[in-house]
């Protein structure tokens, strides 16, 4: 199973690890920037030049360590600062020791062929994005610059997916130790683009303290649950399911019940059909049985005969006493 984790879970989770080590705050961050810069560098190393979006909290902080491995690399790379580091924070420490010149963010203009890494705000979105920070998340999408995202685009709530105020589409997200429900959900999820997962050393164990409640929805959350055919089964025992079908006008609702019940592996299904209506759904049926059932009689004669498991009724199911 692979574990969602909420903002406040993913903060959780940071401050366990630098509780328990090896990593302090500074040192997850170095190396959540590390591994954006690596993505980027893996897809976009020919572009003219990089324009790092930071923050004031510690997203703006990965994006320091991100100039800075670009400019020692010899790229041409220009932070640009929405308001300084908060006081006393690890984006603060990071910040003081980055060599990449800087500017204000509202100085920032997009320029085709370079890279915009987005670190302006990540899981500490705490209000709509207004102000600069909205203007120029605006231009990006105008634009079309690629953008990567640093843990996430700003203004896309992880815990939902939704987008407080303005989000500029990315090209490429890369988020740290697990993903947030925000990668998963729209529009978060379109606004991501391909999403990587990095590790930056958080031991999976802090996840035991946590206990996550939300799982990514794939065959490892539920195949044990999943029952498997014996190779003796039939259909005898896979259980039998009456669908009741509303008039000549109102029969497709039934139809794709009594389909959908075939197909999760009941056994046997029958339509049960009032009469004007048997010609039509007779038409489109193969495998499903079809019976007439309009009176209560009939209902309970059918009941009495094959003992169904279970039962589908609409709002059009009506029979006459
Ligand atoms: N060492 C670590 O902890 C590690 C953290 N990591 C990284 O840190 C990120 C989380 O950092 P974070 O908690 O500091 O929050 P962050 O997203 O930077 O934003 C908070 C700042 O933004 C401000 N603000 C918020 N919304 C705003 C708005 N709409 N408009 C204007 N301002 C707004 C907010 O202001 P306030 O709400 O306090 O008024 C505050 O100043 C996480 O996503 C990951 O990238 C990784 O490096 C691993 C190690
Ligand atoms: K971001």
């Amino acid at each position: 199973m692979i574990e969602l984790l909420t903002p406040q879970e993913m903060s959780r989770a940071d401050a366990l690890a630098m509780e328990k080590g090896p990593h302090d705050g500074a040192g997850l961050m170095d190396r959540a920037g590390a591994a954006v810069a690596d993505a980027v560098l893996a897809r976009f190393a020919g572009a003219a030049g990089f324009d790092i979006l930071c923050g004031p909290g510690n997203n703006g902080g990965d994006g320091y360590v991100v100039a800075d491995l670009l400019r020692e690399r010899g790229l041409d790379t220009k932070v640009w600062r929405l308001a300084m580091p908060r006081q006393g924070s690890d984006c603060e420490a990071v910040a003081a020791r980055c060599h990449a010149e800087c500017a204000p963010l509202e100085d920032y203009r997009p320029l085709p062929g370079r890279i915009a890494v987005d670190a302006l705000f990540g899981a500490g979105l705490s209000k709509p994005v207004g102000g600069a920070a909205a203007r120029v998340l605006g231009s990006l999408a105008e634009t079309g610059v690629r953008v990567v995202a640093v843990d996430l685009p700003s203004g896309v709530s992880g815990a939902t997916g939704q987008v407080l105020g303005i989000a500029a589409p990315a090209a490429l997200t890369v988020t740290f130790f697990r993903r947030k429900p925000g990668h998963l959900l729209y529009p978060g999820r379109a606004l991501c683009g391909e999403t990587l997962v990095a590790d930056i050393g958080i031991d999976a164990r802090v996840l035991d303290e946590i206990a996550p409640r939300c799982f990514v929805n794939d065959p490892a959350l539920w195949r044990a649950e999943w029952p498997v055919m014996e190779p003796d089964l039939h259909k005898y025992r896979r259980g039998h399911v009456g669908v009741f079908s509303g008039g000549p006008m109102a029969t497709g609702a039934a139809r794709l019940s009594a389909r959908a019940a075939a197909r999760i592996g009941a056994g046997a299904v029958t339509l049960l059909s009032p009469g004007a209506a048997l010609a039509v759904n007779a038409m489109h049926l193969t495998s499903i049985m079809l019976r007439r059932v309009e009176e209560e009689r009939e209902l309970l004669e059918f009941h009495e005969e094959r003992r169904p498991k279970a039962y589908v009724l609409g709002r059009v199911s009506a029979l006459a006493s």
